[in-house]
């Protein structure tokens, strides 16, 4: 493993909305086209299958199309980060394996979801993962969905692998991911992932971030990424409350996700209702989402001159 991860891998990964035909079945073409999308935005790579992926509400068969369309259309031209997390082991290493052939960059998985398992179980889940391939491997901490929380002890523990190479933090403590970032070290990566506080993240340690609202704006997350490195944080600070503003709107609808991919389609990229039982957006809904899109495209104009 290169021992510069953090240079290597550091950035900014739009967590991907996976892309439906109308009838709600995994539309490659679809897939492709969104991917296509984010060549040349300046985000380092893609987060496929996570929560904002809906990996957990498909079919292993749908969760390998959606990598195979995403390889296919952006293999070296951006960084595939794939989650892999599954209820069962067996499915999480199948998955994984799969990620590998297809040639993607990192493996990333959530724990076990519904049984609340004891750490030891999540460990092991994790560990046959980790050892089912030769590709890095970045825990998934979301302990508001999956009602685990990663401990810096077992962080430590597994972070002494040379492939375990981080941990995307979408729990909302700062001080945890600080504490991440510390027990992890300097060369374990650590990404933000409640993108309503991608600043404060990277403020307490964080090396980049995937978030799932990048999808709609990431030219603001990959400008508000450069004034922090810069040392900005006045004029980051104004772009992060800017940014939140369209964060809340987001939150408003039914669904986010369907609230972002009905704005993608506004400019030309379709992806279908987000799956259920996520509530697509209504017909009641389409004139503030409008406004909102305009107001994403002012706010991308004004902070990048795009
Ligand atoms: C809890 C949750 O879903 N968090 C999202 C954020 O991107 C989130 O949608 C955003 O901050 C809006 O609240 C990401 O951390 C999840 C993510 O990256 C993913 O889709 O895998």
């Amino acid at each position: 493993m290169n021992s510069d991860i953090v240079s290597q891998y550091k950035g900014i990964y739009i967590a991907m909305y996976s892309a439906y035909d109308e009838a709600g079945n995994v539309d490659q073409d679809r897939v492709k086209k969104l991917a296509r999308y984010y060549v040349g935005k300046g985000v380092k790579g893609l987060y496929v299958g996570g929560s904002s992926g809906e990996g957990i509400l498909q079919n292993a068969e749908e969760r390998k199309q959606v990598l195979e369309a995403v390889m296919e259309e952006v293999k070296g031209e951006l960084t595939i980060i794939v989650h892999v997390g599954a209820n069962s082991t067996r499915e999480a290493v199948e998955l994984s394996k799969h990620a590998e052939k297809c040639g993607a960059d990192i493996i990333s998985a959530v724990p076990s979801i519904y049984y609340r398992l004891p750490e030891a179980a999540v460990e092991n889940h994790w560990q046959h993962m980790i050892d089912s391939t030769d590709l890095p491997f970045i825990i998934y901490n979301i302990p508001q969905t999956t009602g685990f929380t990663l401990s810096t002890s077992l962080l430590a523990k597994l972070a002494k692998q040379d492939k375990v190479i981080g941990v995307k933090m979408s729990g909302e403590s700062t001080f945890e991911l600080q504490q991440y970032k510390e027990t992890g070290g300097n060369e374990f990566l650590v990404f933000n992932g409640p993108d309503e506080q991608f600043l404060a993240g990277r403020i307490m340690g964080a090396d980049g971030g995937i978030g799932g609202t990048y999808g709609v704006m990431p030219e603001l997350f990959v400008k508000l990424n450069r004034l922090f490195i810069e040392n900005n944080i006045e004029e980051a600070q104004e772009l992060q409350t800017q940014i939140n503003r369209i964060i809340k709107k987001l939150l408003s609808y039914p669904s986010m996700y369907g609230a972002c991919k009905y704005i993608l389609s506004l400019r030309g990229i379709e992806t279908g209702a987000p799956r259920l039982p996520m509530l697509p957006v209504l017909p009641e809904h389409h004139a503030s989402l409008a406004e909102l899109n305009r107001e994403i495209e002012e706010t991308v104009t004004r902070h990048t001159g795009a």
